[in-house]
């Protein structure tokens, strides 16, 4: 197991935002967090990377627990991409990327054709080598997340964590980039919101409400109408695609 959550806990002023969380993830696998907002999956990705301690329960990476693994160790290792990163304008798009090798590098220490191939690599992975030059302020939302994932990509993580990495994608980079997650050789936790991208991509799918796991499983057996309708508060009418063999869940208003 490379992500081992066990009855993990965090809350606020008392009021419980993750709450008794249990999952795993194998090596080389994507798991997707689905959940309504507010549901707690940034929390709950924040404690799996380190950013946050759990207030009860056990979070491992491998076969170490988090809270044990030293700092610079951790952060060579895992990545994360949050919704709304930010950069410093006044750097260029390959700047960004480069700064995904800091924590390869000592302070002193030169660069090297692995800092380079890893970012040429991270760039053509995003699709952003073309875009490698431009200003970082001049980009648009879509491109200005591909240039964060392409950060984290040229960080080189073992294990990689993505908050909603397809909010301001078109449908052509939405799908490049869970395509691109999927086949990467990284174990990787990605909040979605959309159910029918998580059903093609993912290998297992977690469901949060109110912080805790509802639900947890192939899409086939998570992504149910009646879990959906329980969860999301939406009908549906869930059946297998004949063109990728994944649940396909079609959104039913009141009249149809
Ligand atoms: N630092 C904080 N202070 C107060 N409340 C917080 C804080 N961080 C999270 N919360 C609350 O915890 C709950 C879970 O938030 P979280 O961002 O984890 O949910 P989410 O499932 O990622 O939501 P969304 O789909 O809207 O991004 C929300 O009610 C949020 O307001």
């Amino acid at each position: 197991m490379s992500i081992s959550v066990k009855e993990a806990s965090w809350a606020i002023s008392n009021k419980p935002i993750v709450d008794s969380v249990t999952l795993g993830v194998e090596t080389g696998q994507m798991l997707g967090l689905l959940g309504p907002n507010g549901s707690g999956k940034s929390s709950l990705l924040r404690l799996i990377c380190g950013l946050r301690r759990v207030e009860s329960g056990v979070i491992t990476l491998g076969d170490q627990e988090i809270s044990r693994i030293p700092r610079a160790q951790l952060s060579r290792r895992i990545a994360l991409v949050e919704q709304q990163a930010t950069t410093d304008a006044h750097i260029s798009v390959e700047e960004v990327v480069r700064l995904g090798r800091t924590p390869h590098r000592g302070p002193l220490s030169p660069w090297t054709v692995t800092d380079e191939e890893a970012v040429a690599h991270a760039l053509d992975s995003a699709g952003m080598t073309s875009k490698r030059a431009r200003s970082w302020h001049t980009l648009s939302g879509g491109e200005r997340q591909r240039v964060h994932i392409a950060r984290a990509l040229a960080q080189t993580p073992t294990e990689l964590l993505l908050d909603e990495p397809t909010n301001h994608l078109d449908i052509q980079h939405q799908l490049d980039i869970l395509s691109l997650v999927a086949k990467l050789p990284v174990t990787s936790v990605v909040a979605l919101h959309d159910l029918n991208l998580a059903a093609m991509f993912c290998d297992r799918i977690a469901i949060l409400q109110h912080g805790r796991v509802v639900a947890i499983g192939t899409p086939e057996t998570v992504l149910t109408e009646d879990l959906i309708a329980e969860v999301f508060g939406v009908r549906t009418y869930v059946d297998r695609s004949p063109h990728h063999g994944r649940p396909h869940i079609h959104f039913l208003t009141r009249g149809g």
